[in-house]
């Protein structure tokens, strides 16, 4: 038997699949363990994997755009109750990679009624309930016998917290908060699996003490009956409807009408309110964001596994569709041949690697910082809320983009259900909204670059942190792309870190030039937020492109070395390309420097073409994660996508009753009419 470098080839696949995947040049075992971060978790996903495939039980009973809202939330029911009871078989204990893995697999994307429970609910308890309250609750949520969420979103405000209007205030004569919504607008309006799923909620409040607002605290609040599950007295509970995607999870609403819960519901590991109402302050005012900054660090990764889907999907497509020729006297070609198609596709094939790089170390800080608050250290809270801030903003942009780019590659077909391209760009351009709008979080990191700006221009650039120690330094005159016999990736750098400090500088200056003119801060903030928002657009795609150079220059294989490097080609080639405004308007980029960018883009989509479906492979996506006739790893797309419209429930019989009632008798008056 040949060993192919590519693990995905077997035997009676389609042979144009099966071609593209024999002439990839590495092996796609070891590219899983770059994108999964180690060799021993690529090598356990594919373990589960295996484990899911012996097991029909844990298989979608058939495909979801098949089902109703109410099928799919009793169907995902059923295999999480399975998946729960088996959980130790399948996965480690508390390995919460495994369980993410296992949740893609068998519950899939579109949610599910404990999907907050883990992503914000228990990482809120952990981080922010004190050791008693933690012995109370969070065991109690690890072993599933009460169910949460994350309450903080209302229906008149997500984003600016200091106005929200849930209050929770303290009754010292009782030692309770009364919780209490005094309007429509302060109904709790998004919370995952609010409506009704969860018992239990942390919910976000503002705290009144004898009259003072302490503003929004983090509480635990008990929401139905743990045994009928009915609401309790005092609560007005229910779904929010249906969405543009993750229908499985039923969002909800929440209103307290003077709800009453004891003082010691409070999360108190960093604040507290003594018996007399006596108020503790945090270590740091914005700690108890913990939960929005722990979804926030993960879901850089979960963004790239979304738009990886999308682009497993259609260059799988694009290798067995065939329409068209280049040459005439040749038979039609593989849409995956023409330029356009390339370019379409592999540009963001190589961001997916960047960003699955850039969250791996997104991660890592988050874990240092969680591990420092823990024992009172906050110096680094602000450095990773800017770096999250920026980076969830420009990768679930970049991601949508890209996942809409995929659909559309796909022709016609990519807009069937049946290439499920619909769900992935629903579930995943919801990330451009929740945990913080893009435009407001992406100004949260300005904040941090005005106040780094600051620090160059008062001649104060020693104290700049590493993440934008670039800030301070000087500038070559000119970019040295093409300028050297051996362009490398330093002169890119460069030149992205020139086009970052520029606009920071810039967008600074105005911000400053404004108030000195005499504009109240808000207001010049407000005028110059465009400008910021551009600098901090252009700092985080520095920090990707870092990033992706840091990945490439440790690993050791030469075969992965070689295609990664070639991605990273065409990375740094597509960025600089796109933000060419930027390099050309102060001469920093000549015209000529751009033809040999866009030259060299050229060059490396050609380079990547034979790898192509083996960068994709490397995900090691099973079929039942992707859920798409047109991304199956067979490449067997056209009977089956026969086989998926004669299950399509219109089709369960000839003649459709809307037929019989409407249809029919309209034909039929027509034709007598005309008698
Ligand atoms: C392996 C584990 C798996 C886990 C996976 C999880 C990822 C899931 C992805 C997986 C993909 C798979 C497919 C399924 C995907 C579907 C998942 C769906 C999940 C949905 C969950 C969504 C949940 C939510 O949306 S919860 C609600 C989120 N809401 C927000 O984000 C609100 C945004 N607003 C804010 O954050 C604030 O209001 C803010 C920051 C804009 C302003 O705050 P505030 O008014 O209090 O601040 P100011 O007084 O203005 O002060 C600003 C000042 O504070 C600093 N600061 C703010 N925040 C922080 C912070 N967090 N840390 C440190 N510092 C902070 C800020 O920098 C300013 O400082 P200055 O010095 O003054 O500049
Ligand atoms: C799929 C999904 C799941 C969610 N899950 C949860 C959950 O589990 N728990 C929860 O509590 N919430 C949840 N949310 C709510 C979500 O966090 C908020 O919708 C989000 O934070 C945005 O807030 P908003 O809706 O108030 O938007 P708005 O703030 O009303 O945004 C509207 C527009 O105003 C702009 N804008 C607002 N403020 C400013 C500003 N200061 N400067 C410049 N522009 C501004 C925005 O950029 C945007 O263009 C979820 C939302 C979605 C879509």
């Amino acid at each position: 038997m040949v060993h192919h470098q590519n693990k995905a080839i077997r035997e009676g696949d389609n042979p144009d699949l099966t071609a593209e995947r024999v002439t990839g040049t590495f092996d796609t075992h070891s590219m899983a363990a770059q994108i999964y971060n180690s060799e021993a978790h690529a090598r356990r996903r594919r373990e589960i994997t295996e484990i899911i495939a012996k097991r029909p039980e844990l298989h979608d009973t058939k495909p979801f755009p098949f089902m109703t809202r109410e099928e799919k939330i009793l169907e995902s029911s059923r295999k999480l109750t399975l998946i729960t009871k088996h959980m130790n078989e399948i996965i480690e204990p508390n390995n919460s990679n495994e369980m993410f893995h296992l949740n893609n697999e068998v519950l899939g994307i579109e949610g599910h009624p404990m999907a907050l429970h883990g992503i914000m609910f228990i990482p809120a308890l952990t981080a922010q309930a004190s050791e008693e309250q933690q012995k109370k609750w969070l065991t109690r949520a690890i072993n599933r016998e009460i169910v949460g969420t994350y309450a903080q979103t209302e229906l008149g405000h997500g984003t600016n917290l200091q106005n929200l209007e849930t209050t929770a205030t303290y009754d010292v004569a009782t030692q309770e908060f009364v919780l209490h919504t005094p309007t429509i607008t302060g109904l709790k309006w998004w919370p995952g699996n609010l409506g009704k799923s969860s018992n239990y909620a942390v919910v976000v409040a503002l705290m009144f003490i004898k009259g003072k607002n302490y503003g929004p605290h983090t509480f635990m609040v008990p929401l139905r009956d743990e045994k009928t599950h009915q609401p309790l007295k005092g609560i007005t509970i229910g779904d929010i409807g249906p969405k543009i995607a993750y229908n499985v999870t039923d969002n909800g609403f929440l209103g307290f009408d003077h709800y009453r819960i004891p003082r010691t519901n409070l999360l108190m590991r960093h604040t507290r309110v003594e018996p007399d109402g006596t108020y503790v302050k945090p270590p740091h005012a914005k700690i108890n964001y913990s939960a929005m900054v722990h979804v926030r660090s993960h879901m850089i990764t979960g963004q790239a596994i979304m738009l990886s889907y999308a682009l497993t999907i259609a260059t799988r497509y694009s290798s067995v569709r065939r329409q068209g020729q280049i040459d005439t006297t040749q038979p039609e070609v593989k849409v995956l041949e023409y330029q356009t198609q390339q370019h379409r596709l592999f540009p963001y094939i190589a961001r997916a690697y960047a960003f699955v790089f850039a969250g791996a170390e997104t991660v890592k800080l988050y874990e240092r910082v969680l591990e420092e608050v823990a024992t009172g250290n906050v110096s680094l809270m602000a450095d990773l809320h800017a770096l999250t801030s920026g980076l969830k903003s420009v990768v679930s942009h970049y991601t949508a983009q890209g996942i809409e780019q995929a659909r559309m590659a796909c022709g016609g077909h990519g807009y069937s259900q049946a290439s499920y391209m619909s769900e992935i760009f629903g579930v995943a351009v919801g990330g451009c909204t929740y945990e913080g709008e893009n435009m407001v979080m992406l100004l949260q990191l300005a904040r941090y670059l005005v106040k780094s700006a600051s620090l160059v221009k008062t001649g104060q650039s020693s104290k700049l942190g590493p993440l934008v120690a670039y800030l301070g330094a000087k500038s070559d005159s000119t970019s040295l792309i093409d300028r050297t016999p051996t362009t490398g990736f330093a002169e890119y750098v460069k030149t992205f870190q020139h086009i970052a400090r520029r606009q920071t500088l810039k967008a600074a200056d105005k911000f400053f030039g404004l108030m000195e003119k005499g504009e109240k801060r808000p207001i010049a903030w407000n005028k110059s937020s465009v400008e910021l928002n551009r600098a901090s657009r252009l700092h985080t795609r520095l920090y990707i492109v870092e990033a992706f150079v840091r990945r490439v220059e440790e690993v050791a294989d030469p075969r992965l070395k070689e295609v990664l490097t070639d991605l990273l080609h065409l990375h740094v080639n597509y960025e600089l390309l796109d933000m060419s405004t930027y390099a050309l308007e102060d001469g920093f980029v000549s015209s000529s420097q751009l033809d040999y960018v866009r030259d060299q883009l050229y060059f490396y989509l050609a380079k990547i073409r034979p790898n192509a479906v083996s960068l994709v492979d490397s995900w090691e996506f099973s079929d039942q994660e992707l859920r798409s006739v047109l991304g199956r790893r067979d490449g067997h797309v056209y009977e089956n996508l026969f086989a998926w419209a004669k299950a399509s429930p219109l089709n369960k019989t000839d003649v459709l009753p809307s037929v019989d009632k409407y249809l029919k008798p309209l034909m039929e008056s027509a034709r007598a009419s005309k008698l």
